[in-house]
C-alpha cells in the first residue's frame, strides 16, 4: 500500500482525494496537512497537522492540490529541510520564485507537476502542438472557463496549452501572450496568442483553442464535467511517481504520451 499525504485536503479537489484514496486498493491516505481544522472524517490513524515536517515524514508520496504559498512551503521543507518524499504537484499561480522552488526541489526528489492531471488535457496538449506548428499562418486565441471561486487567472492549464502552442512557432510565450483586450488597442498583430478567461456558477474547467484563418477555422475543445477527474488523475500520477529517480516529470511521462 503506498501511503499518501495530502496538502490541501480541506479544498475542493482535497476532500475528493480523501474519498478516491479511501476505495483505493493501492494507495491509502496517511498524511493531511490543515490551515486549520479538518471537518471531514478521515480514516483512524491517520495524521492531521500543520506542520510540513510532519506531513511529509509520515506518507511515501504527497499530493498537493493547495495555493502557492503553502505548496511552497511544501518545497522548502524539500529544499531547506532535507524532506525526501516524492511530490504531485498539482496547484496553479507560481511565481517565479516557487516555480524555482519546484526545479530545486526536483534535483532531490522526484517531482511531477501537471496544471491539469487529466487525461484529455495531456492529449490537447499534444495536439495544439501540432496543430500551431501545421497551422503556422492561423491566429491562435485560448478561452478558459471556470467557476466562480477560482483564484489565479488564466488558469494554469490555458497557460500550460499556450506555452505548446507558442514553442510549436518557436515563440517566446511571455512576449507574445494577450490576456484581455480593452480600448482602442490596434488590430491583432501576427504572431500574439490570446488567453483569456471567464468565470461564472460552477464551470468544473473547460479550455477551447482556436486557431483561425481567412476562410476556415479550428476549434479545440475540452470539458471537465467532474472534478474528480483531477483528484484520480492525481493518485495515478502518484503511483507512478514512486518508482521514479529525482527529477522534474510531467503528466505525459506518467501516462506515457
Ligand atoms: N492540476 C490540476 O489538475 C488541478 C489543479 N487545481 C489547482 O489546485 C489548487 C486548489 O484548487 P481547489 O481545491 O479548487 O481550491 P480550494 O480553494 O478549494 O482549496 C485550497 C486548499 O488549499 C489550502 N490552503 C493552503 N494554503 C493556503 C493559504 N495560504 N491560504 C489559504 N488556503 C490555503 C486550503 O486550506 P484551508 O481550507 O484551510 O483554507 C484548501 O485546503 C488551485 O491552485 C487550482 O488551480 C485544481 C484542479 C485541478
Ligand atoms: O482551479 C480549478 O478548478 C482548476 N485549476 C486548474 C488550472 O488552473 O488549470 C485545472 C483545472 O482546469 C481546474
Amino acid at each position: 500500500m503506498i501511503n499518501v499525504g495530502i496538502v490541501g485536503s480541506t479544498g475542493r479537489v482535497g476532500s475528493l482525494l480523501i474519498d478516491d484514496l479511501a476505495v483505493d486498493n493501492e494507495a491509502k491516505l496517511s498524511a493531511c496537512h490543515v490551515f486549520d481544522t479538518l471537518t471531514k472524517s478521515v480514516p483512524e490513524n491517520t495524521v492531521v497537522t500543520n506542520d510540513m515536517k510532519v506531513l511529509v515524514d509520515t506518507c511515501d508520496v504527497v499530493i498537493d492540490f493547495s495555493a502557492p504559498v503553502a505548496t511552497q512551503s511544501l518545497l522548502e521543507e524539500i529544499v531547506e529541510n532535507g524532506g525526501t518524499k516524492p511530490l504531485v504537484i498539482a496547484t496553479t499561480g507560481f511565481n517565479k520564485h516557487q516555480q524555482n522552488l519546484l526545479l530545486e526541489a526536483s534535483k532531490k526528489v522526484p517531482v511531477l507537476y501537471a496544471t491539469n492531471m487529466s487525461l484529455g488535457v495531456a492529449v490537447l496538449n499534444k495536439l495544439v502542438s501540432l496543430a500551431s506548428k501545421a497551422l503556422r499562418d492561423f491566429d491562435c486565441e485560448i478561452v478558459e472557463q471556470h467557476h466562480r471561486y477560482k483564484v489565479d487567472s488564466p488558469s494554469g492549464t490555458a497557460l500550460t496549452l499556450a506555452e505548446h502552442a507558442a514553442r510549436a512557432r518557436d515563440l517566446d510565450l511571455d512576449a507574445v501572450r494577450v490576456s484581455g483586450r480593452d480600448g482602442e488597442i490596434g488590430a491583432r498583430t501576427k504572431d500574439e496568442i490570446g488567453v483569456m478567461s471567464l468565470r461564472g456558477g460552477d464551470i468544473v474547467g473547460r479550455h477551447t483553442v482556436g486557431l483561425y484563418n481567412d476562410g476556415e477555422f479550428i476549434e479545440l475543445h475540452h470539458t471537465a464535467t467532474a472534478r474528480n477527474t483531477f483528484s484520480k488523475g492525481a493518485i495515478r500520477a502518484a503511483k507512478w511517481l514512486v518508482n521514479q529517480e529525482p527529477g522534474l516529470y510531467s503528466i505525459n511521462d506518467c501516462l506515457g504520451l
